[in-house]
């Protein structure tokens, strides 16, 4: 029996009709219960439905086999998982953005993110020294109130963006959902994981 770590939110409709694609019988509860755990008899399968953020933790911990994440997630965290396919599902990318024709403020240059670790490794190969501040959501709202003069985020359609006046100033990664997992349960489990990764691989959309 595999355990599979979902991440909720907006990765999870689309890894399900990935899963359901590659011919995974998942039940009807995949799309209305508020269960967190789901057994898929027939299927030797189990799944757990975590946060986006937290699914790396469960894999990682060895509780899950196999995750799926986003590269965003797995670039923020270095974490001791293996990175098995790249299901090119959620895609979107990491960028700088601010206001337009505002540049960074000389003595005290402010970057307001939801990846700390992201967008200090960023600033510090473009030989920028920046205060990096930490928040979980509504990233954009920081430049438009004067918290930070930029923000490092997800863009995907751009519309957050251009709604609140702000720019994209560089492109920072590219960013899809990965399948990810436990290095010690792939050593013990690696044919019925390797027959999963074919399956899902021969599903996989276009690149
Ligand atoms: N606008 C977007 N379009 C496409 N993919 C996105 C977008 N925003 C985020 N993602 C991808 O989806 C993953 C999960 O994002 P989601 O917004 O569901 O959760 P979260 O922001 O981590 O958590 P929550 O909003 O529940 O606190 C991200 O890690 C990223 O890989
Ligand atoms: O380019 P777009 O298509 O507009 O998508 C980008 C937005 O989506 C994500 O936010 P989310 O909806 O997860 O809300 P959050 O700010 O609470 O994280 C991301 O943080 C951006 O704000």
């Amino acid at each position: 029996m595999l355990t599979i770590a979902m991440p909720k939110g907006r990765i999870f409709e689309e890894a399900v009709e990935l899963l359901r694609r590659a011919d995974y019988a998942l039940p009807p509860e995949f799309d209305e219960s508020r269960k967190l755990v789901i057994d898929v008899a027939e299927e030797k399968m189990r799944f757990i439905l975590a946060k986006p953020m937290d699914v790396v933790t469960y894999v990682e911990h060895g509780v899950a086999d196999l995750g799926i994440a986003g590269k965003d997630v797995l670039m923020e965290e270095e974490r001791n998982v293996y990175e098995l396919l790249d299901l090119h599902i959620s895609r979107c990318y990491l960028a700088v953005a601010g206001l337009p024709g505002v540049a960074m403020n000389e003595i005290a240059p402010r970057v307001a993110t939801k990846y700390p670790n992201i967008a200090s490794t960023y600033f510090r190969e473009q030989g920028e020294q920046v205060e990096i501040i930490r928040l979980n959501g509504s990233i954009e709202l920081a430049p438009l109130i004067g918290l930070a003069d930029r923000i490092v985020d997800i863009v995907s359609t751009g519309r957050t963006l251009k709604e609140n006046g702000l720019v994209e100033l560089e492109r920072i990664a590219d960013v899809t959902s990965r399948l990810i997992v436990n290095p010690a349960s792939y050593r013990l489990n690696g044919e019925e994981i390797e027959r999963l990764v074919d399956r899902l691989a021969s599903v996989i959309p276009e690149r």
